[in-house]
């Protein structure tokens, strides 16, 4: 039905013209009935009285008034959302009773047909909340925004909305934007509304040691939290403890041979694929590797990629994925709720069953149960059976793809680097000669070159390449000589902290000496190198990493000599790289020569 709403005087003096539009007529008559008796009586006032009402409705809606009347209640919400952050779902929720509200009463008490109510309202809520945005950003860029954050420098972008650093993560190349955007701007940049990146090795234990993980951690839905997502610091340290004795000495000691075992498994499978002098994908393989190793650790087996040759499984995919939507679902936090409606809930929940399962099957398989870091952590805190499949989970994430990366990291700059590669092979077997002798991880931790080039593959490829997200809480605080607001988000860039001039000379150069006792080179900012992170949250399974990358490296340099196959495009491999929390990039095809031929 169409509207009985006469406009065609547009603007300046359109009118409601019951005359003209008999729709109108009879409900307008029905709607001043009770007022008949008094018009008889006091026709003169009634009449003008009646023309006054329609003439004010008619301007109210062809005068621009029932959009000027949006705009203090887009921006009164604007006030209200400051004070108290919605969820997605609360804005959804608030919209829709508006739209109810609003044509229910317009509806009832206007003589309009029921979708040209509905027309109005939506076009009502389409400038309410256009005006809102308008205030939000107004706010956003405004000098009133709190005004330590305000004197942050940055670009407007990010400024206004956290959907740039969405599409920043979303395109993989965040650590390359603020690299530039500090180089430009310098150590202190607004990346958000209410978040900064801190690029200076002096803000990194404050920020570390004092404050609380961000709402970024809880963005994902999940079924329960894993030890990384609890924000309570008293909870997390209560379940940190139980994690820190599943990684202590002794019980690293115990898991020794169980690295032995893959290791050996690792060294075979890549000989019998190299046999014929193919390149293969050594990342793919220090994956597999390193999966089926933690699953061992983790909760005493059930994986068997390397065996395969595959992840049949598909964790890895789901791992993949699960990076990239944390990553970047993890910059709009306040999505969750609505997110967690969808029928599918995303990666990280999806990985968080797929352990439950598979921790589920290996118990039920196995007649004794082994001290695995599982086992360790559940005996040690009272955790529910989703926490306990979180923490699982977690094992699997952390440690899979961190221990490959920075492995795939140092083999790729090693065949770059022959004499480097010389140094490091003649290190290993000069304090293991024999090609078949079981490498003692405390005797390579004492290896300096060794430990030199694994340093600077941390360096320059940090596995968690980001700066992960703290909070400055409802009272602000201080870090070096600024003050943050309450509730900022701030963090200080692994991979820029890494690859700042200011902290390492020829940062983007894989120099291993760098790290050895007698270097000279200047600046070499130890306070700069923090590919585990620092502080209360720093990373639990540091030493079991090292050790792992340590025995792997040695290992694979004793065993083989390593290349690139003829006509392998580095630049176009490093170029493949993209940062999504974690990275992903293009095989890393080598040619393995067995050293014992
Ligand atoms: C070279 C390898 C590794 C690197 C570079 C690395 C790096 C990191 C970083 C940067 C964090 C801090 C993340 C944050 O606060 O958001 C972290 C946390 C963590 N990592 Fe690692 N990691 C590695 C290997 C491992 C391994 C092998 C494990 C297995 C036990 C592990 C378990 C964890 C856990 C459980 C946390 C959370 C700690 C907490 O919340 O207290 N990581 N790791």
């Amino acid at each position: 039905m169409r509207p009985c709403l006469s406009t065609t005087n547009t603007r300046k003096s359109s009118r409601l013209d019951a005359v003209s539009c008999p729709e109108a007529a009879a409900p307008l008559q029905r709607f001043i009935a009770p007022g008949i008796v008094l018009s008889q009586t006091f026709p003169l006032l009634l009449s003008s009285l009646h023309s006054a009402m329609h003439d004010l409705i008619a301007r109210f809606f062809s005068l621009g008034a029932l959009e000027m009347s949006a705009m203090p209640a887009g921006v009164f919400t604007h006030l209200f959302f400051r004070k108290h952050e919605p969820r997605s779902l609360d804005v959804v929720a608030l919209f829709a009773l508006i739209f109810v509200i609003g044509t229910a009463v317009i509806y009832t008490s206007l003589p309009l047909g029921f979708f040209f109510a509905t027309f109005l309202v939506g076009r009502w809520l389409a400038f309410y909340v256009g005006f809102m945005l308008a205030s939000i950003c107004g706010y956003r860029i405004s000098p009133w925004h709190p005004l330590a954050l305000a004197g942050i420098p940055g670009p407007v972008m990010p400024r206004l909305s956290k959907w740039w650093t969405v599409h920043v993560v979303a395109r993989g190349k965040r650590h390359v934007a603020l690299q530039k955007l500090h180089a430009k701007y310098g150590p202190w940049l607004r990346v958000g509304p209410n978040e900064v990146s801190v690029c200076l090795s002096a803000a990194v234990r404050p920020i570390y040691s004092k404050l609380p993980r961000a709402p970024f951690y809880q963005a994902a839905p999940t079924q329960a939290d894993a030890l990384i997502t609890l924000l309570d610091r008293a909870e997390h340290a209560h379940r940190r403890v139980a994690w820190n004795k599943a990684v202590s000495s002794e019980a690293l000691l115990a898991y020794q041979p169980l690295i032995h075992n893959r290791l050996q498994q690792l060294v075979e499978t890549l000989r019998r694929r190299c046999e014929d002098g193919s390149a293969v994908p050594l990342d793919h393989w220090l994956t597999l590797f390193s999966m089926d190793t933690m699953g061992d650790l983790a909760f005493s087996g059930g994986f068997e990629t390397m065996a395969n040759g595959k992840d049949p499984e598909g964790w890895l995919d789901i791992l993949s994925l699960g990076v990239v939507f944390a990553g970047t679902a993890g910059q709009v936090p306040w999505l969750k709720d609505t997110l967690k409606l969808l029928p599918q809930q995303g990666p990280i929940a999806t990985f968080q069953k797929f352990a439950e399962t598979k921790v589920k099957n290996i118990r039920g398989q196995s007649h004794v149960v082994k001290k695995d870091m599982l086992s360790i952590i559940m005996e040690e805190t009272t955790i529910t059976e989703e926490e306990a499949a979180a923490d699982a989970a977690l094992l699997i994430v952390a440690a899979t793809d961190t221990t490959a990366q920075v492995l795939t990291a140092l083999f790729r700059h090693l065949a770059q680097n022959a004499p480097v590669m010389t140094r490091l092979r003649q290190e290993v077997l000069a304090a293991f000669p024999a090609l078949d002798s079981e490498l003692d991880p405390l005797a390579l931790a004492r290896l300096p070159f060794l430990d030199a080039c694994v340093q600077e593959a941390l360096r320059l490829a940090p596995p968690a390449p980001f700066g992960p997200p703290r909070f400055s809480g409802p009272d602000g605080v201080w870090i070096v000589d600024r003050y943050i607001p309450p509730n900022t988000t701030i963090h200080a860039p692994i991979w820029s902290l890494h690859h700042d001039p200011v902290n390492f000379a020829r940062p983007d150069d894989f120099f291993p000496e760098r790290w050895l006792a007698e270097s000279t080179l200047k600046p070499h900012n130890r306070d700069a190198f923090v590919p585990f992170s620092y502080g209360y949250g720093i990373c639990v399974g540091k030493q079991l990493a090292l050790r792992n990358v340590r025995l792997v490296t040695a290992t694979l340099v004793r065993a083989f000599d390593i290349q690139f196959p003829v006509g392998f495009d580095v630049k176009a491999y490093d170029r493949s790289h993209k940062e999504y929390g974690l990275w992903s990039h293009d095989s890393l095809q080598m040619v393995l020569r067995a050293t014992e031929d």
